[in-house]
């Protein structure tokens, strides 16, 4: 902390960490301490400055000032600093007083957070508010009504006692009279379009001082804001959801405002598919598939990205191996974000208006989303969604015709395998003891038994000599049209009752690349146990002997969405089956 003089009077400035400047502007009758855990999360990734403006907490007070001069005051740190650039965060007052700085000195603000804030005031917020309640107020003092009001601009006014400190002022009345003075009657409106800054505008739904309206009002005007609307906050959001304000606002410094409108579009497009009837809804699970409409529409986008954008805000979300629909699972182009019923996804369709569907994020009173949810999807500053019926029917008859595709290129050979070949391999795998749980493998190249796959598997390490399944891998290398180098091991798996393998892609995740599946079933004496294509509605019945062929990757050797497989429970008997797997 030290005295600086600016602009002819002492400021207090407390400087905290290394890097991009970050000046914070406290509220009205406020002070810095009072941004001090916001200050300390920042200051290990930033430079942050932080003052008392004038008239406020340890800096001098003149008897009369104007939001101008707080705008010089800004203006004179960053000179005083050497700051060519900086970035601003302003709360409440010192949200306008960061509008004010950023309209007027553009070019040396790279980017604008504003916390609570408004455009134009007749008065401050927080003589307005007095005044519309006078009548409650009539003989208390400031203490008394500051904890009067606490209940018209927090979530919860109680939890909020116990932070009275940073609304109750200890400035003395006439002080506390000039700093609310000094923002009366200030009109920004004009002025919005002209900031150049990247700018978060966070709001908190209760907050009776400046509501959500008034920052999303902001957020219209500054070009391409971004707005976030708080759900379990009022005008204190720092203190109300501390973890969801502060990684709200380090994530914008960090990474800048979210690039991916798309998600929210593609979320969009699975409610309609729901409402259309379209396949590829999983209830209880919302999946946002990506993978076609990703390439029909989005091409820069992919499934990472929106992930990586997703974990950042803290969405619960699975990236995995797809669902079938029964199952809890997922695998590879899917997203799932968890958590969303149905009656979640009901609430939140607002209206169908002929070829057009209004999906409304806002009316949320029904809907128990948790606040980083809700959170991310405002930020992505959309209120409503239009999604063109004609489009998803589109996308929907693209996606028929390539599982068509697809399917055309599934094909059977009967007798592949020799019944006297399949029941040596099962005798040889059993012999030797080489059935173990199955397991999958992880994206980071780790491998786990999970209840996704609840079989055995027998890696037969000997399978290139041993004649028996050297000559079976050279019949399918023949079949298949490669060489035999570029045939895995064989491996060996086996079905109990009510084993199964959920549906996934074989290559993703694993680290090796299987361009090809021939999938050669050893047995056929069982109940269930079918081999099941949820993408494009195909059951294999396993017969003795039967090999299946299947392509797991495009050209690309990216996993094909419509080879997701898996093996159905048996549901009575023993299921034995070979993976003979075709590296690129
Ligand atoms: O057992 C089946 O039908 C499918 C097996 C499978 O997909 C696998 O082991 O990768
Ligand atoms: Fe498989």
């Amino acid at each position: 902390m030290a005295l600086t003089a600016i602009n002819g009077i002492n400021l207090n400035i407390s400087v905290k960490g290394e890097g991009h400047p970050v000046i914070l502007i406290h509220g009205v009758g406020g002070e810095s301490k009072h941004l001090s855990a916001l200050i300390d999360r920042l200051s290990s990734h930033f430079k942050t400055i932080a003052l008392d403006c004038r008239g406020h907490g340890l800096s001098d007070k003149p008897a009369q000032y104007t939001l101008q001069d707080h705008i010089n005051d800004i203006i004179g740190v960053m000179d005083y600093f050497e700051l060519p650039v900086a970035t601003l965060l302003g709360v409440s007052m010192g949200s306008y007083i960061a509008q004010g700085v950023a309209i007027a000195a553009g070019e040396r603000i790279d980017k604008l957070v504003l916390t609570v804030p408004k455009s134009n005031g007749l008065t401050s917020s927080v003589h307005r508010l007095m005044h519309e309640h006078a009548s409650e107020l009539e003989g208390l003092n400031l203490h008394e009504i500051f904890a009067h009001l606490l209940r018209y601009f927090t979530y919860d006014a109680e939890a909020m006692k116990a932070h009275m400190e940073i609304f109750d002022t200890e400035l003395p009345p006439e002080q506390f009279a000039a700093a609310n003075k000094a923002l009366a009657g200030f009109d920004f409106r004009g002025d919005l379009g002209k900031i150049t800054a990247e700018t978060l505008v966070i709001s908190g739904k209760y907050d009776g001082l400046n509501p959500p309206e008034e920052g999303r009002e902001c957020a219209k005007l500054i070009p391409h804001a971004a707005f976030v609307e708080m759900q379990y906050s009022g005008h204190a959001p720092m203190y109300e959801e501390p973890e969801v304000y502060m990684k709200a606002v380090e994530t914008f410094l960090l990474m800048g405002r979210p690039k991916f409108h798309t998600t929210v579009l593609h979320y969009a497009i699975n409610l309609v598919n729901h409402f259309l009837g379209l396949h590829n809804i999983d209830i209880g699970r919302l999946k946002v598939r990506t993978a076609l409409y990703e390439k029909a529409a989005f091409p820069e986008t992919s499934i990472q990205d929106i992930s990586m954008e997703l974990q950042e805000w803290g969405i619960r979300h699975e990236l995995k191996t797809v669902p079938c629909s029964i199952a809890d699972a997922t695998t590879f182009p899917t997203l799932a974000i968890v958590r969303m019923r149905e009656e979640e996804l009901l609430a939140i369709i607002e209206k169908v208006e002929g070829d057009q569907i209004y999906l409304n994020y806002y009316s949320t009173d029904t809907v128990p989303f948790s606040a980083s949810e809700l959170t991310v999807l405002q930020y992505l500053d959309i209120k409503e969604i239009i999604v063109d019926k004609a489009f998803c029917e589109a996308c929907r008859q693209e996606d028929l015709s390539r599982q068509e595709a697809y399917a055309d290129t599934v094909f059977a050979v009967e007798d592949f395998m020799s019944e006297e070949e399949c029941n040596y391999m099962i005798d040889y795998c059993e012999r030797h003891d080489l059935f173990n749980r199955s397991t999958i493998g992880a994206a980071d190249g780790t491998y786990a038994v999970t209840a996704y796959r609840t079989s055995y598997s027998a890696f037969i390490t000997t399978s290139k000599q041993d004649p028996v399944f050297n000559a079976i891998i050279e019949r399918a290398a023949n079949l298949m049209e490669v060489d035999a180098a570029r045939i895995e091991n064989l491996q060996c798996v086996r079905y109990g009752e009510g084993q199964e393998y959920k549906p996934h892609f074989d290559s993703s995740g694993k680290g090796m690349k299987r361009k090809a599946t021939l999938l050669v079933y050893l047995n056929d004496n069982f109940e269930g146990g079918g081999t099941v294509f949820p993408e494009i509605g195909l059951s294999v019945y396993p017969k003795k002997g039967m090999a299946l062929s299947f392509t797991n990757l495009d050209e690309q050797n990216n996993d094909l969405i419509y080879s997701l497989h898996g093996g159905a429970p048996v549901t009575a008997g023993t299921k034995f089956a070979c993976n003979i797997w075709v590296h690129p």
